[in-house]
């Protein structure tokens, strides 16, 4: 390879994969992205774009899912919107230097955490809630300082077609490009050397993501997804616990990663919870939500063929009405499923909501335990040593207790998974947080070269038992600086054992 990157004539023989990944890295590598005003240019660019172009956007969602204007505003573009504002205030504040906490023997020394931009990432986004999760990410890697190569999902097509077209427009097309494609691309890409990979979509793809990365010992975000099991205890306000729960569940036709997956309740409960959840559907999408604005449609056949399937064993309580020429399935609740359902083997991922009766709260929390770590616990309960007792006794991504889907919206929350759910976690600081990489600087004078002595050979028994005062005392200097007598103890120490050591 030539000095400042590949020739030409190798440029051509490259993969649109490999090129557009070389690129980017040698747009990294001219340093343009280190001063903070680049990223925020880079950041009101994108802002624009989401302002100018929220007909196009708007257009490609209902294409792709039948999102309506409102819906796609709401669910997707003033999140975005919301993260770039934040990190236009608080860049300057994430990007400065991190002081810490210093022992003794550090009294003079500077030492910090400075973030750093990694390098390259690769974006790699799924269909549901495209903006939410292709763009919020990459919100974070310009942020961070770095390049992203942004791969919308193929099965969104229409939105796909808009990123690519779009995003060049707004912003440093070096630095951020986006590819588009199918399996195939994608895997090319994988193949590619990333200095971190932030994937969004199916744990069974998140396992193909991260074996790709290991090759390159690349670090990767997974974003993914499973049953998030929601608990109602029979004490709650039925009306408005189930409302909430409709809302979270057929929002955008059930595919959301954060949906609530199957609801657990006591059995007395279960027939008000089906009567109050089929109020809350009417409410929101009248008697027929296939003619409702609101209502979206199953992305594709594949996936309308895969969630009828998941109906087959189980009890209609209401809904199930669908038309697969529209990928229209109908808000949809199963009641008294068994375990073993089809319903209950993966995670939904459609308008289908399952009741599992549990007579007790241990029977729930053994039953949420048994099975993978969820991306959310949804528990509805007025009762807040309950929902403690829960947060204590399971373990998922996040917990939300008498709500759905909006801790997305909490920016000051980390949002991500755990075990089957995902690792790493993103939404403004944690975004930036997690796509740097938080070097740790210790800064010394070469003066005070007595002090180092105690741990110089020869190592006697006076200056072993320095080193272990100093190494084992816990007193932090931060802690010290609360002590007026900081500045006097300073200078005692110091000639102390200057002298001592001379
Ligand atoms: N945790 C989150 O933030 C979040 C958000 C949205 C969706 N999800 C999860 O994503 C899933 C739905 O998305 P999906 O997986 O259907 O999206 P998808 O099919 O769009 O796949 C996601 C990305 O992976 C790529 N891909 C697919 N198969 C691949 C393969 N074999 N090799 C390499 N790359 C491949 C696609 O090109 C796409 O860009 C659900 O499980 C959902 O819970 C999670
Ligand atoms: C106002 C609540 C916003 C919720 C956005 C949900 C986005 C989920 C992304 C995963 O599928």
């Amino acid at each position: 390879m030539a000095a400042g990157g590949p020739s030409r004539a190798l440029l051509t023989r490259m993969s649109r994969q490999q090129v557009a990944v070389e690129r980017a890295r040698r747009a990294f590598l001219t340093g343009r992205t280190r001063p903070l005003d680049y990223r925020i240019r880079q950041l009101k660019s994108l802002q624009r774009c989401l302002e100018e172009r929220q007909a196009d956007i708007v257009t490609a969602l209902k294409k792709d899912l039948h999102k309506s204007e409102q819906g796609t505003a709401l669910f997707e573009i003033y999140g975005v919107q919301g993260e770039i504002l934040l990190v236009i205030n608080k860049l300057s504040d994430w990007a400065a230097p991190r002081p810490v906490e210093k022992n003794l023997l550090g009294i003079s020394d500077q030492v910090y955490i400075q973030p750093e931009p990694l390098g390259v990432v690769l974006i790699i986004g799924a269909w549901n809630y495209p903006w939410a999760v292709t763009i919020q990410p990459l919100v974070g890697a310009i942020a961070a300082g770095n390049a992203a190569v942004v791969k919308p999902s193929e099965v969104g097509v229409h939105t796909a077609k808009v990123m690519e077209d779009l995003l060049p427009l707004y912003l440093d097309k070096e630095m951020y490009p986006v590819v588009t494609g199918g399996v195939p691309e994608t895997q090319e890409l994988l193949k590619q050397r990333f200095d971190h990979i932030f994937y969004t979509g199916n744990s069974t793809v998140g396992k193909v993501v991260m074996e790709a990365a290991s090759c390159h010992l690349t670090p990767v975000t997974l974003e993914l997804g499973g049953k998030s099991p929601c608990y109602i205890d029979s004490s709650c306000d039925l009306t408005i616990t189930c409302r909430r729960i409709a809302w979270g569940k057929f929002s955008n036709c059930g595919q959301t990663c954060i949906a609530p997956d199957y609801i657990l309740c006591d059995p007395a409960i279960q027939d008000r919870v089906v009567e109050e959840l089929r109020k809350a559907v009417k409410e929101f999408y009248t008697d027929d939500p296939r003619s409702c604005v609101d209502y979206g449609r199953i992305i594709n056949q594949r996936h309308f063929k895969r969630i009828m399937a998941m109906m087959e064993d189980s009890t209609l309580a209401f809904g199930g009405e669908n038309d697969e020429s529209q990928c229209y399935i109908a808000p949809t609740v199963l009641k008294d499923v068994k375990p073993g359902a089809k319903v209950m083997q993966e995670e939904i991922f459609g308008p289908l909501l399952p009741i599992i009766p549990v007579s007790s709260v241990d029977e729930a929390l053994r039953f949420i335990n048994e099975r993978e770590k969820p991306l959310v616990l949804y528990i509805f309960s007025p009762d807040p040593k309950l929902i403690k007792r829960m947060v204590a006794e399971t373990s998922s991504g996040g917990v939300l207790a008498n709500d759905c889907l909006v801790h997305f919206s909490v920016s000051t929350l980390p949002f991500g998974g755990v075990g089957n759910s995902g690792m790493g976690a993103y939404h403004g600081k944690y975004s930036f947080d997690q796509l740097s990489h938080m070097r740790g600087c210790l800064i010394k004078s070469l003066s005070m070269e007595g002090v180092n002595k105690m741990r110089y050979p020869p190592h006697t028994a006076k200056k072993m038992d320095w080193v272990r005062y100093f190494l084992l005392s816990q007193m932090t200097v931060s802690l010290l600086g609360k002590l007026v007598l900081l500045p006097l103890l300073f200078l005692i120490v110091a000639v102390g054992l200057q002298r001592f050591f001379q």
